[in-house]
């Protein structure tokens, strides 16, 4: 018996979500065995996703949000195939579990990899220490709309997708974005909203971030609209550490960052419920990725770092660490899979990043 027993629920989901789950899934174990019963994994696995939902009518279990709470963490690949619409899969599985447990805060840390060519303009991208943070439960995402009102007849359908912002929920991801600068370098947090034509909700947005900034002197502050953040992502990035935007904007800011680090497959994310009163999840920032599903060359990285940063969150702070740097070595010694313009495929970079993993110490 391990001293210490994690209990995981695991959804690989759909697509690549398959194939980097496994992966991920292997690191964890050789971790687990490497600790000499300090530490197990127990993981329940979970069938949910589009397949599930063509044999069963539903992307999960009824209660399937409320078994995840018998759990210390989720571990999710990624939802979404052609074959069920995006946004009944979505709304099936990610969102319903996000929004049904709460996990308002998510995290998505924009990594420079030694060896992996990245699309910036900076001398030393690894020493950039950006993060961005999503608030995760309401904003654009809040589900709250309609389509087909009565009457206006064929030709005149009419929908409307509101967002939602409250001022509880705007003010704890905010506050959220300001605790985590302080734990970094700069203690710098760029707000990001567009205030300008969205009058009601980003406006409240603004005014939350500038009464909030008063608790937090020591912490330095900047404002943004998302069109010109868009363009500064791109060309000051050294401008940038902690950046929280809503849903849909950090959403889209975060596969940019992505992308200008080298690509999506590598970017890792946690979905936090901060308050411990639920469990998290982590996932990469990805999606299912169709049009490479079933060839095995999927980039695992964003999955496997997505699983040091569940390490980190369970307190295993060290064995986060070791996955993280086995990562940068592994990049760094030149083995790249195809969409980091390498020839490695998903199994056979897993397999070094777990023999660099055997090699790293980290001093306690
Ligand atoms: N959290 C989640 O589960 C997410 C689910 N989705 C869903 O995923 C499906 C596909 O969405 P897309 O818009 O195509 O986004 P996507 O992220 O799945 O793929 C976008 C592009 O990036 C490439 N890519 C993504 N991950 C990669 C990896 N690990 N290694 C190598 N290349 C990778 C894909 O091949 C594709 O060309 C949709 O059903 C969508 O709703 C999309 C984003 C997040
Ligand atoms: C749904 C999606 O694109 C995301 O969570 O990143
Ligand atoms: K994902
Ligand atoms: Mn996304």
């Amino acid at each position: 018996m391990a001293e210490q027993t994690f209990k995981i629920a695991v959804i690989p989901g759909d697509g690549i979500g398959k194939e980097v789950i496994k992966e991920g899934l292997r690191v964890l174990d050789h971790l687990a065995e490497e600790s000499e019963g300090k530490f197990a994994f127990e993981y329940d696995h979970f069938p949910w996703g589009c397949e599930y939902y063509l044999e069963h009518g539903k992307m999960m279990d009824e209660d399937g949000v409320e078994k995840m709470r018998n759990y210390d963490a989720i571990y999710f690949g990624a939802v979404g195939f052609p074959g069920v619409p995006d946004h009944v899969s979505l709304w099936g599985l990610r969102l319903a579990i996000c929004q049904g447990l709460d996990q308002w805060a998510n995290i998505r840390p924009v990594e420079f990899l030694p060896g992996v060519p990245h699309r910036i303009n900076h001398p030393d991208p690894e020493s950039l220490n950006w993060i961005l943070v999503r608030e995760n439960s309401e904003g654009e995402y809040s589900g709250i709309g309609g389509r087909n009102f009565q009457g206006r007849g064929p030709g005149g359908e009419v929908a409307v997708q509101s967002a939602l912002f409250t001022e509880k929920g705007t003010e704890r991801i905010i506050r959220f974005a300001f605790d985590l600068a302080r734990t970094r370098k700069r203690k710098k947090v760029t707000s990001v909203t567009k205030s300008n034509a969205q009058q009601y909700g980003m406006v409240l947005w603004d005014e939350v971030f500038a009464r909030v900034a008063k608790d937090y002197p020591d912490v330095e502050t900047d404002q943004w609209l998302v069109d010109a953040m868009a363009a500064h992502f791109v060309l000051h990035p050294e401008d940038l550490e902690v950046v929280v935007a809503s849903n849909l904007f950090a959403d889209i800011l975060s596969d940019l960052g992505s992308a200008l680090a080298g690509s999506l497959g590598i970017a890792a994310s946690a979905n936090l419920s901060p308050d411990k009163s639920a469990p998290s999840m982590f996932e990469s920032v990805h999606g299912s990725a169709p049009d490479i599903a079933g060839k095995g060359i999927a980039n695992p990285i964003g999955t496997i770092g997505s699983a040091a940063l569940m390490l980190d969150h369970l307190g295993l702070k060290e064995e986060a660490e070791r996955v993280n740097q086995a990562i940068a070595d592994t990049t760094g010694q030149g083995i790249l899979t195809r969409d980091i313009g390498g020839t490695a495929d998903t199994v056979e970079i897993t397999d070094a990043i777990i023999k660099n993993l055997s090699k790293v110490n980290v001093e306690a």
